[in-house]
């Protein structure tokens, strides 16, 4: 499972911040559905939990697909990147309107960092159309649609992840 990918440290990680509001994510995923209806049509859609259920209903409602499915898969605790746990793979039904390669499915997930989720999803379905919203160069050529990429070092901060609070003027200092 994704032995060539390197361990990044926190510093590699959280370089830059790249907070996400709520309109902007909402955006971000109607820009990916222009994208994925030129692709489809899909017999559903898999959301990479947890991230990828938001981005998963939101395009799921623009494409008119109303079969949801979940693979659940945990990998970071916060930053630190664990081994990956697939804690449940697509129902049977599912895999069924896949033909058993994932055919026809579009699997969502709300961004690509090392790689190593979607590696393991699309070894389970080596026919889906991989998509996510982010996108940072080691997981990019695992995805099939994305809308925007940030560099390596950079780390989102989810809206569902964060709430507002104060920031130090830029010339005390703040990043
Ligand atoms: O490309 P990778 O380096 O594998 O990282 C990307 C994955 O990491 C995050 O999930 P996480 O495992 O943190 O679980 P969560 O979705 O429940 O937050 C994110 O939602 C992706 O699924
Ligand atoms: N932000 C939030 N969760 C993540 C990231 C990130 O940049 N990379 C892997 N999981
Ligand atoms: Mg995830």
């Amino acid at each position: 499972m994704a032995a060539d990918a390197p361990t990044l440290s926190s510093q590699e990680r959280a370089g830059k911040a790249f907070p996400v509001s709520w309109d902007q994510f909402h955006r971000d995923c109607r820009a990916l559905t222009w994208r994925l209806n030129e692709v489809g049509p899909f017999h559903a859609v898999v959301a990479i939990t947890r991230g990828g259920l938001v981005p998963a209903a939101i395009v799921a409602r623009e494409l008119g697909v109303r079969v949801i499915d979940t693979v659940c898969i945990a990998s970071y605790d916060h930053d630190k990147q664990g081994e990956l746990q697939v804690l449940k793979g697509v129902s049977a039904d599912t895999a069924k309107l896949g033909g058993g390669t994932g055919k026809g499915l579009l699997i969502v997930d709300d961004l690509v960092d090392t790689g190593k989720t979607g590696r393991l999803v699309r070894d389970m379905m080596p026919d889906a159309h991989f998509a996510t919203v982010y996108a940072k160069p080691m997981g990019r050529p695992l995805v099939d649609t994305y809308i925007t990429e940030v560099s390596q070092d950079t780390w989102i901060f989810f809206p569902w992840d964060t709430a507002l609070s104060f920031q130090p003027p830029i010339r005390d200092g703040a990043a």
